[in-house]
């Protein structure tokens, strides 16, 4: 972000973390939202009717010279929030900062839902999740991720997002620069096609931890931690005055004072997610109450660790070990 420019609502309270990439020949520039939660790479494009786009840059498959239409493929996701978007296949050459894939599975919208087409500032989704949950029909795709992780010195990537400022994902190594102390691992079971892991247990505040077992997925596209209701229950039950508002859909609080901190363990370590990035966003100029960025995961299956716990950590996705290391940023 250059200085002098405004910060925006969304910016203000981390509500997605864009990164730019670039497809086909000459380079078309597109800023997209890294997602661990899908493995879809899919992107705005000229096959899309024109009210479906607000704003946003588009791939032209017909304007890059290495495009090769997937004959016959298509594809369509709805994510957990409930959007959603489908189109067809193109192969294209892709790259991230200095790394290039030569025959990417781009995947060109004709569809997207409003939450898509009312975000001026996301141009797709490029999914770090794994390629098993892939949704191109007949032959689903392999992720950016996949098809470059044995050509790095590690078949990793990290993700280092911050509070309000912009973060950085890195590929195939651990910047020792990024963290301090020890990493804290975990295994991953990637059978569901997720960074799922279990967390022995939580502690609000200053209190003990509690044994209680939480199985979720580190997931950077989703904005908010959502977990288990009674988690979520003993949490609030710590702050004066928290309820659960309806209208806003999820608990609310006075956004002052602080609340207490969210700690999460991580194997034999923790995570500490601090009371003032529990307070999400005011829920409007009026009062002061703010919607918690800590809600329930009823309905899901299982826990999401969204950008509220990532943003705390220098996060290693590490598929060679098939674990996840959380360390305690620099
Ligand atoms: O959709 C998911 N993550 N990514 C995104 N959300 C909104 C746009 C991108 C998601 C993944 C798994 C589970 Br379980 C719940 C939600």
């Amino acid at each position: 972000r250059q200085t002098g420019t405004v910060e925006t609502d969304a910016e203000k309270h981390d509500v997605e973390y864009l990164t730019p990439i670039s497809i086909g020949t000459p380079p078309q520039n597109l800023i997209v939202d890294f997602d661990t939660g899908s493995s879809d790479l899919w992107v705005f494009s000229t096959e899309m009717a024109a009210k479906d786009i607000k704003g946003q840059a588009v791939y032209d498959p017909n304007n890059s010279s290495t495009s090769e239409k997937l004959q016959g493929s298509t594809w369509q996701i709805t994510y957990g929030d409930g959007s959603s978007s489908s189109g067809d296949v193109y192969l294209d050459t892709v790259t991230i900062g200095n790394l290039t894939v030569p025959n990417q599975a781009v995947e060109a919208a004709t569809k997207v839902s409003d939450e898509f087409t009312d975000d001026a500032n996301n141009d797709g989704l490029l999914g770090l999740g794994f390629s098993s949950i892939n949704t191109v029909q007949p032959t689903p795709q392999n992720t950016f991720f996949d098809n470059i992780k044995n050509n790095l010195d590690a078949p990793l990537f990290t993700a280092d997002l911050k509070h309000g400022a912009p973060g950085s994902y890195n590929f195939g190594y651990i910047d020792p620069a990024a963290y301090v102390g020890n990493i804290s691992w975990t295994p991953v079971d990637s059978s569901q096609g997720f960074w799922s892991f279990t967390s022995p247990g939580y502690a609000v505040g200053t209190e003990a931890m509690r044994n209680h077992s939480i199985s979720g997925i580190a997931d950077t596209g989703t904005t908010l931690l959502l977990l288990p209701k009674s988690v979520v229950k003993a949490y609030y039950e710590e702050i004066q005055g928290a309820q659960y508002d309806s209208n806003q859909g999820g608990y609310v609080f006075p956004c002052s004072p602080t609340p207490p901190d969210f700690v999460f363990g991580v194997s034999d370590g923790i995570v500490t997610v601090p009371g003032d990035m529990v307070s999400y966003a005011p829920v409007d100029s009026a009062n002061q109450d703010c919607f918690g960025g800590i809600q329930s995961d009823t309905g899901i299956g299982f826990s999401i660790f969204g950008d509220v716990a990532l943003k705390t950590s220098f996060v290693v996705f590490d598929a060679g070990g098939l674990q996840l290391g959380w360390g305690a940023k620099n």
